[in-house]
């Protein structure tokens, strides 16, 4: 299932556009990342799509039918929203089941096969010692997992996600994320899901957009948004990255030592020997992160940066800079912007 969105405008009030003239599509069984800080926007997007938010301008085509107008049940979309609402009065197991119930008629399974549906589902969200529990006896981010394996109980072609790990603890929340990516697959589902979380979003999806103030800063692979930024705000939200002062340009950048924006990342920079080409830097303290080899450095001016040493390589260089060391930095890599913003 595609989703195609043209020139989408969501208002509340004369001053806050949530949404402010998106236009994206996605591809049939891609799973797309929504990114984007707080209040840009990602929520409304996806509640435009479900058929839960009306657009004030703008048109939504679902396999190339307009589908502005349709409500969400018309939509046929799976869902799972932040605070998602079950079913007060029926067990876990019958809110994963409800979707199945509610068949038409000739669609309706037998009670076996419900039970072959819901069971293996709620082993999947780890929740099946819960079946027979009421929402209000569970966790949030148990009853979180419960509306997933609703959502997914009906086997939608369409799935929507709002921050669905938002509630669960890093580990879990690891499992559930290769779980969907399996389960995306296997099922040939089109998946959107909003997360404000950066690593997420690009170990998860095929494309990630990227959102801000209510527009669409960038839409790629992770490869791209991470390697190719199309904006500053697409390379400082997806990790660290320097903006490279004027008057360190010419030793930093020397390939491109002029105009426009220049960002580094840490681990595009290089620590050459001292004396040379490069920005002279004295190395003031190094720590170890995720096996990388973090570089503190300290410039002529007494003005201090990052660098990254990549892991293969933190052994060998933690040696040679110890601190005090002086050193030469240049940028392996910088991304280049037409205008600072
Ligand atoms: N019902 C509403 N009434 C008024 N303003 C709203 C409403 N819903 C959202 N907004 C505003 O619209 C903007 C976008 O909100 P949205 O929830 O889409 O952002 P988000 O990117 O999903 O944020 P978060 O990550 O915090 O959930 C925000 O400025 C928000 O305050």
């Amino acid at each position: 299932m595609a989703i195609r969105i043209e020139g989408a405008v969501k208002r509340y009030g004369p001053k806050v556009a949530a949404i402010d003239g998106v236009t994206l599509e996605t591809r049939p069984g891609e799973l797309l990342a929504l990114l984007g800080p707080s209040g840009s926007g990602k929520t409304t997007l996806l509640r435009a799509i479900a058929g839960l938010e009306f657009l004030d301008a703008g048109r939504i085509l679902i396999d190339g039918d307009d589908a502005t107008a349709l409500t969400a049940r018309e939509r046929r979309i799976g869902f799972v929203f932040q605070n998602y609402a079950l079913f007060r009065h029926l067990s876990v197991f019958e809110n994963v089941a409800f979707g199945l119930r509610a068949r038409p008629r000739r669609l309706r399974l037998t009670e076996a096969e419900i039970r072959d549906r819901v069971l293996p589902l709620l082993r999947t969200v780890q929740m099946e010692e819960y079946a027979e529990r009421k929402p209000a006896a569970l966790s949030g981010g148990q009853r979180q997992r419960v509306a997933l394996a609703r959502a997914l109980a009906i086997e939608p072609r369409l799935l929507l996600l709002d921050e669905p790990f938002g509630a669960l603890d890093a580990k879990v929340r690891r499992e559930l994320r290769r779980w969907l990516r399996e389960l995306h697959d296997r099922l040939g589902l089109s998946t959107v899901f909003v997360t404000h979380d950066q690593e997420e979003a690009l170990e998860l999806a095929d494309r990630v957009a990227i959102l801000n103030q209510g527009r669409l800063e960038q839409l790629g692979t992770p490869h791209e948004v991470y390697d190719s930024p199309a904006t500053p705000f697409v390379a400082e939200f997806l990790g660290d990255a320097l903006r490279v002062p004027p008057r360190l340009r010419r030793a930093l950048v020397p390939d491109r030592p002029h105009g426009g924006l220049a960002m580094v990342r840490p681990h595009d920079i290089e620590l050459l020997p001292p004396g040379g080409p490069g920005v002279p830097a004295i190395v003031r303290r190094t720590a170890s992160r995720g096996g990388a080899l973090l570089v503190e450095l300290e410039l002529e001016d007494g003005n201090r940066i990052e660098a990254e040493i990549a892991r293969g390589d933190a052994h060998e260089a933690e040696g040679r800079i110890a601190p005090g060391t002086r050193v030469g930095l240049r940028a392996r890599i910088a991304h280049l912007f037409d205008d600072a913003p």
